[in-house]
């Protein structure tokens, strides 16, 4: 799946949050987008799926294999949403409903868009087993049977991301999906990313303010601040030799976090 932003532009009436962006994800890409808090990256991600909050608005072109998003009908985006672009979100907490089991929640996007029938309760099972599995949950069996609150935090974001992969999307979207999470289950939710896409032959989208997180995840990178694209160019260049003052301060952080010996030679 490519995707190919061109002078995307998001307004809030007057104010632009988001200023004439552009750039492509090739098939198959892993592509991060990196900035400060409030520098556009949501609203971007958000934009893609066609879910910008009521009263923003975005001009510009989004097209998905050609598809244009902006102005797509909303029925057409939810054919879309799920099927073609999967998307895992922050805090794995409120995306999950409380009351419904993890089987239940995994195989929602597959009954949407009709991949199995409601009436099929085997098949149902089937798939959910298979989804636990797929994103690396333990005693898949047990597990689905089960509620939100009797998983931990980590195994929480692993039903997010089974959710999100359900229906084989070609393009998934991840913003700060491991933000919540502490450092040694970050890497293996990382990792299950990297796999993912891997065997999918999927496109990555990753947004993050931590570029710790990113040069584990992306080939590219796009670096935003105040709405604006200040850099972009291949994770390991950007590292060894940052341009602009924001992607300096960005490496300067995450070298004082997270950055294996190898990331910062
Ligand atoms: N629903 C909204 N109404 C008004 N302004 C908004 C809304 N959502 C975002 N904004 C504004 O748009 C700008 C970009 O926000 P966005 O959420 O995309 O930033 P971000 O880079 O994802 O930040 P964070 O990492 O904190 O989520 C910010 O100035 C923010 O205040």
């Amino acid at each position: 799946m490519s995707l190919e932003v061109r002078d995307l532009t998001i307004s809030l009436g007057q104010r632009v949050l988001v200023d004439r962006l552009s750039f492509t994800v090739a098939d198959g890409e892993r592509f991060g987008i990196i900035g400060e808090s409030g520098s556009g990256k949501s609203l971007t991600t958000l934009a893609v799926l066609g879910l910008l909050p009521d009263g923003i608005t975005a001009t510009g072109s989004i097209r998905l294999d050609g598809l244009e998003i902006i102005g797509m009908p909303e029925r057409e985006l939810a054919r879309i949403r799920g099927r073609r672009v999967g998307a895992v979100f922050q805090d794995p907490q409120t995306a999950l409903n409380p009351m419904r089991r993890i089987g239940d929640q995994l195989v929602e996007p597959l009954l949407l868009h009709g991949l199995v029938s409601r009436r099929d309760r085997p098949g149902r099972v089937r798939q959910a087993v298979r989804l636990a599995e797929l994103v690396r949950l333990p005693e898949p069996e047990l597990i689905v049977e089960r509620y939100p609150h009797q998983l931990s935090g980590g195994q929480r974001q692993r039903v997010g991301i089974g959710i999100a992969v359900a229906a084989s999307p070609q393009l998934l979207l991840a913003d700060e999906p491991t933000t919540a999470l502490d450092v040694t289950i970050q890497a293996e939710i990382l990792a299950l990313f990297n796999a993912l896409v891997a065997d999918a032959g999927a496109s990555l989208i990753f947004v993050t303010h931590d570029l710790a997180v990113l040069s584990d995840v992306a080939d590219t990178l796009l670096v935003l601040a105040g709405g604006v694209a200040v850099e972009r160019g291949s994770v390991a260049e950007l590292i060894s030799n940052p341009r602009h003052p924001v992607t300096a301060g960005l490496v300067a952080a995450a070298r004082r976090t997270s950055f294996t010996a190898e990331d910062v030679r």
